[in-house]
């Protein structure tokens, strides 16, 4: 059974006078990678360190694994491994001595830690750079190292902060590919500005908007989120637009190339179903089809456009 790893009811923070987020309720499941989407200033930091212990929240509740982390901070902690938007490194330590720091800190005894520290720089490989300091490192190699330290315990879940931002493309790739090995056998939530990577990486999103929870669902629900409106046609023997515009349902009819035809339509579901039949029986011979969908951008503005 998939249960949550993180339960979040009722959340709220006030930094001062104004709220970042407002009653934010969501679950994050035991394994798998869940994308944390939002405009700038939505509240995904806010919401990621209390969610990590790092900031108090003014109201609700987190419980990580069952554990209140208000109440019981310290066993909660233990199941979490955190990169914050800013890395955490110590430029001037190498890999090797920044990594057994961080094993201490999260309380592995002596006898362990060794492993701990192969097992991680392996995991996100940086074994070969263990003796380099951490200044000298590329960017995206340093954020592996960021990724290793939150994952060097073997927490249940994994956090992680805008992991890409930065990042070149082939980096952002090599990251990527790493936060879904991770995912495979733990918890991770990640956030990012980027829908694509959201869309290639994750299995489940979060989306949050002036503070408040506006998607919550998969990856297919996100992208199906605005339904298709229009189809477009390739017929090799069409027929007048007047002809298409008679259909019942059908609203536009917009010659786009040679042969293919754009048809707009209201909320008929049977659409496409009609178009081969009048295809057929009118002999406009059908020979492509598909439906427009919108663009992952199109979607996101209309989720961020929910609290406007
Ligand atoms: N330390 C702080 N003091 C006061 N206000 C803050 C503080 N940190 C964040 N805020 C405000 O809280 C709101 C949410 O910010 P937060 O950083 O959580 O958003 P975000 O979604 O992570 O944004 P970004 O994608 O730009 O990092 C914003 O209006 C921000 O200005």
């Amino acid at each position: 059974m998939n249960t949550s790893i993180v339960k979040i009811g009722h959340l709220s923070h006030r930094y001062s006078k104004a709220w970042a987020i407002r009653n934010i309720s969501l679950e994050i499941i035991q394994k798998g990678v869940t994308g944390f989407l939002g405009s700038n200033g939505a509240g995904k930091s806010t919401t990621m360190n209390i969610l990590c212990g790092v900031l108090n929240q003014t109201e609700g509740t987190v419980l990580i694994d069952g554990i209140d982390l208000r109440q019981h901070p310290l066993e909660a902690k233990k199941l979490i491994g955190f990169l914050p938007q800013n890395a955490p490194l110590y430029l001037d330590l190498t890999v090797d001595e920044y990594l057994r720091h961080c094993a201490y800190m999260r309380l592995i005894p002596d006898n362990k830690v060794k492993a701990a520290m192969e097992e991680a720089k392996e995991r996100c490989g940086v074994a070969h750079f263990s003796k380099r300091l951490i200044k000298n490192l590329s960017g995206g190699y340093r954020q592996r190292v960021g990724i290793a330290q939150a994952i060097i315990h073997k927490p249940k879940l994994v956090v992680l902060d805008e992991p890409t931002n930065g990042l070149d493309p082939n980096q952002i790739a090599e990251v990527r590919s790493l936060i879904k090995e991770i995912g495979e056998e733990r918890s991770v939530l990640f956030s990012s500005h980027i829908l694509a990577e959201v869309q290639a990486t994750c299995d489940t999103i979060r989306m949050i908007e002036q503070g408040q929870v506006v998607f919550d669902g998969s990856v297919d629900d996100f992208n199906n989120y605005i339904a298709p409106g229009a189809l477009v046609l390739y017929l090799q023997q069409p027929p007048a637009i007047e002809e298409l515009m008679a259909i019942p349902g059908v609203t536009a009819a917009k010659v786009i190339a040679r042969n293919k035809i754009r048809v707009s339509f209201d909320t008929t579901p049977a659409i496409a179903e009609d178009m081969i039949k009048y295809s057929v029986e009118r002999g406009w011979r059908l020979q492509e089809l598909h439906l427009e969908r919108s663009s992952l951008e199109e979607i996101f503005a209309k989720l961020s456009n929910k609290k406007k």
